[in-house]
């Protein structure tokens, strides 16, 4: 029996939001694995800032500006890409924000706002690369989706919505382009070591853990943050050949917080 390789030779990536953290680091992986990457992000300083971070992981990707909430200049980013580099194979909708605000304190703008980045920008970004993967006969989308996706918590009801579609998104993407061969599923990322988190893990005035911390770590069997190199793996096995009957499913990579109901209070 041929082992369905890992290899991403000869295959283009883009991936969302990717001048650091988790986007970073799976591209990085894919580079690693022979696929030519592609990124984009919402400033030219954060372009220039990861282009000179790939570079400095020996990677020449391809960086460029696009805010991916906007329909145009997404479409212009892929007929870009095509043009300079080629089809896309493999989508990694990883750009993404969040509001830490109590629900009933939430305006509607905010709200719409973390919807627009988190969920209608990975639509607008997969409907963009998904003609060009129909015509090519495969491609890969995946959407980094969050403990959110299954799960609330106080003051993130915008990112847990936007989560929360984003896992349905995933499964109607698979449900309708599984057909031509596109496989879509989502990472679902535990609490990951990035600038997203960093709020959470600050240290308090008197040197102490942030509460948040000592939560966390008590409510992963792990019993310790993700980092970003702990997605890469699942993100090479979801872009290559060897999961090309996956599809429409979410991998969580949590450390094991969704099995887990906690310790008891000692
Ligand atoms: N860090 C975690 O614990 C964690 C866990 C689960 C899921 N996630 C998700 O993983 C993804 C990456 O998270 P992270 O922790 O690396 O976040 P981050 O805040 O460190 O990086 C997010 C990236 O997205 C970019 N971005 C934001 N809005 C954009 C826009 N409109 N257009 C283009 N780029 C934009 C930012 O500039 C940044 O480069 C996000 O979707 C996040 O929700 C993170
Ligand atoms: O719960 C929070 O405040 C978060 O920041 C959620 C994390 O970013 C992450 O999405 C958990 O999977």
């Amino acid at each position: 029996m041929e082992l369905k390789n890992f290899s991403l030779e000869g295959k283009i990536a883009l991936v969302t939001g990717a001048s650091y953290g988790i986007g970073f680091a799976i591209a990085c992986g894919m580079a690693k694995c022979g696929a030519t990457i592609c990124f984009n992000d919402i400033k030219q300083e954060l372009v220039d800032k990861g282009i000179a971070a790939y570079k400095e992981a020996g990677i020449e990707a391809h960086g460029y500006v696009c805010d991916v909430t906007d329909e145009d200049a997404v479409n212009a980013l892929v007929a870009t890409i095509e043009k300079e580099v080629g089809v896309i194979d493999i989508l990694v909708n990883n750009a993404g924000i969040i509001k830490r605000i109590p629900m009933c304190e939430m305006t509607a703008a905010q709200f719409r706002q973390v919807i627009d980045v988190d969920l209608n920008a990975p639509f607008i970004v997969s409907k963009a690369v998904i003609p060009s993967m129909i015509k090519k006969g495969h491609g890969k989308i995946i959407n980094i989706c969050s403990m959110m996706s299954e799960l609330g918590r106080e003051t993130v009801s915008a990112y847990a919505a936007a989560k929360g579609g984003l896992k349905m998104l995933t499964k109607n993407i698979c449900s309708e382009y599984g057909e031509y061969n596109i496989q879509c599923n989502g990472i679902g990322p535990g609490y990951i070591e990035t600038p997203q988190t960093a709020p959470l893990r600050e240290r308090q005035p008197d040197g102490s853990r942030h509460p948040f911390d000592q939560f966390i770590v008590s409510k992963t069997p792990a019993a310790r943050w993700g980092t970003t190199e702990d997605l890469v793996g699942p993100a090479v096995f979801l872009a290559s050949d060897a999961s090309d009957f996956v599809n429409g499913h979410i991998l969580y990579v949590d450390g094991g917080i969704l099995a887990y109901i906690g310790k008891q209070p000692q």
